[in-house]
């Protein structure tokens, strides 16, 4: 059963298919994907979902079947590889899972249609100051070639100061326009990982070296904006109880992201405090704070927000007084 987004997505697409799978990920569909960045330590929801190497920064002189037996020792996962040229394409058939064109070289044709061939699937970068048309076209030369399996991702344009300008308002028309799942590369600044999905991204690029911390980052802003703006922005009134439970789903993926931060920033307190955890409780603090509350969530109003409140902050004392007991807090 198509998702609420899938069906406000087919109503005003014409061609490609919704979903691209790469590896065991699956883009279009389900959390936004975070692809690039370091490989993760030991926290599990730092991890990017992806992983990608592009063959052209050592100007070909990297040894293709090598640096992709590196990679794979290290990632297991899908893994996303840019060719510097045809020679690279033989390895990246036999140990990746998708090929990159890249923005420099979205318009070598030749090239394109070569990595088309190897029936990957493949992610389309938008190059500097190429139009919607521009880019689309590379498209048609991939299902030219029998390839169907391609996702578009916007890598923003060279402007005087900032490096790149992401056009958003474009990837979210080239979206609704070809049916495909979209990217935003983001470099190694995870700040716009939020607005790029509440914009309609499926998901965010990052730079292959981008540090845990900005993977970590990426990771949050995307989930939390996808719980938040796909249930509200693009609110689509669920009309069967499915669809009604897939985006409470949703609104409760961002809830766990923002319940585990809050409990991160109540165990900084309870550290900073004179007298911390339940035996430094302010209910008057409580109290405000359920107030401020009510007047966001009127319908629940104030004497429901303090029984779910009481409970949250309770969960928060708690852990914070087991993270003490054991020298665990962060
Ligand atoms: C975090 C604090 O400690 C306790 C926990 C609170 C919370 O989780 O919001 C609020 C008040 C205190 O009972 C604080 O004093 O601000």
């Amino acid at each position: 059963m198509p998702t609420a987004v899938q069906e406000a997505h087919a109503a005003h697409t014409t061609t490609g298919p919704g979903t691209v799978r790469v590896g065991d990920m699956t883009l279009g569909e389900g959390p936004p994907a975070v692809i690039g960045g370091a490989p993760g330590g030991a926290d599990a929801t730092s991890r990017p979902m992806g992983r990608w190497l592009s063959l052209r920064g050592h100007h070909g002189a990297r040894d293709a079947r090598r640096a992709l037996t590196e990679e794979r020792a290290r990632w297991r996962g899908p893994l996303l590889v840019e060719p510097f040229s045809a020679a690279d394409l033989p390895a990246i058939g036999d140990l990746a899972d998708g090929v990159i064109v890249g923005a420099a070289w979205m318009q070598d044709f030749r090239l394109v249609r070569a990595a088309a061939r190897l029936g990957l699937p493949m992610v389309v970068q938008r190059g500097p100051g190429a139009t919607a048309q521009e880019w689309l076209a590379i498209v048609d030369y991939c299902a030219a070639e029998g390839n169907d399996r391609v996702v578009l991702c916007e890598c923003g344009d060279r402007t005087r100061g900032a490096e790149h300008a992401l056009n958003l308002g474009l990837m979210r028309a080239v979206r609704a326009r070809s049916g495909r799942p979209v990217l935003v590369h983001l470099g190694t600044d995870a700040g716009l990982a939020g607005a790029a999905v509440a914009a309609g991204a499926d998901g965010v690029l990052l730079a292959p070296e981008a540090g845990e911390e900005t993977v970590a980052a990426a990771v949050e802003a995307t989930a939390l904006a996808a719980a938040v703006t796909v249930p509200t922005a693009r609110r689509a009134a669920p009309r069967t109880v499915a669809d009604a439970r897939a985006q409470i789903d949703r609104v409760d993926a961002a809830l766990a992201v923002l319940l585990e931060r809050r409990a991160e920033l109540a165990g900084v307190v309870q550290r900073l405090k004179p007298v911390g955890g339940f035996a430094g409780r302010d209910m008057e603090r409580e109290r405000r704070l359920v107030a401020a509350m009510a007047r966001r969530a009127p319908r629940l109003g104030e004497a429901r927000l303090a029984r779910i409140m009481n409970a949250v902050i309770e969960a928060g004392l708690e852990l914070a007084e087991q993270d003490r007991r054991r020298g665990t807090g962060r």
